[in-house]
C-alpha cells in the first residue's frame, strides 16, 4: 500500500512525454506505436504527435484482484504489431512490472517506454523519465480534481 502521494499535472505530463520524445527520437524511425490502455493512451497520443507516426495500436491488460490471484489478462491484442519488431510500447508507469512483463512477453521485439518507473518495474523498462518510490502512488491528471481548501486560519473551525 502506497503511503505517499505524487500528483502529476497536465503540464508536468506534456513536459515528461515530450522529454521522452526527445530521447526516443535517435532510436526511431517506429513502424508505430503500442498503447497500453487505459493510462498509456494520453503519454503515447503525445509521443505520437513529436515523433509524426500515424499508426497507432493498442493492447489492453487487465490486472484482477487477489480474489483472481493478480492474474493479468489481455483483454484486446495488438494485433497490428506482430512480433513488436520496430514499433514502440508506451504506458504511463511501471509499478510491480507485471503488465510490462506480459506486454514485453507478447511483443518481444518491440521497444518500451513509459513516463514513471518504480524500483520494481524500472528493469522491465528501455526508457523512463522519472524515477518514483514504490511506497508513492502517482495520481495522474485524469485522476484528480481541483478541491477548495480552507485556509489555515479557519483550519481549527473544521476540526
Ligand atoms: O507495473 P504494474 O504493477 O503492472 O502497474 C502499472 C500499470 O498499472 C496502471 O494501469 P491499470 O492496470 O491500473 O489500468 P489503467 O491503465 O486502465 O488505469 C498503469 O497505467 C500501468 O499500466
Ligand atoms: N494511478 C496509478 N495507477 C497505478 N497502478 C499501479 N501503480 C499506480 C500508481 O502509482 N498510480
Ligand atoms: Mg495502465
Amino acid at each position: 500500500m502506497a503511503t505517499n502521494y505524487a500528483t502529476v499535472t497536465w503540464d508536468q505530463l506534456h513536459r515528461d512525454a515530450r522529454l521522452l520524445a526527445e530521447t526516443l527520437m535517435p532510436r526511431g524511425p517506429f513502424k508505430g506505436i503500442v498503447a497500453i490502455t487505459r493510462g498509456g493512451l494520453i503519454p503515447a497520443a503525445i509521443i505520437a504527435r513529436e515523433m509524426d507516426c500515424r499508426l497507432i495500436e493498442t493492447i489492453s491488460v487487465v490486472t484482477y484482484d487477489e480474489e483472481h490471484q493478480g492474474k493479468p489478462n489481455v483483454v484486446k491484442a495488438p494485433a497490428a504489431a506482430g512480433d513488436g519488431e520496430g514499433f514502440l510500447i508506451v504506458d504511463d508507469l511501471v509499478d510491480s512490472g507485471v503488465t510490462a512483463q506480459l506486454v514485453r512477453q507478447l511483443l518481444p521485439k518491440a521497444l518500451f517506454a513509459c513516463l514513471y518507473a518504480k524500483p520494481s518495474g524500472k528493469p522491465l523498462t528501455d526508457l523512463f523519465v522519472v524515477e518514483v518510490p514504490q511506497d508513492t502512488w502517482v495520481l495522474f491528471p485524469w485522476d484528480t480534481a481541483p478541491l477548495f481548501v480552507p485556509p489555515l486560519a479557519r483550519k481549527s473551525d473544521a476540526a
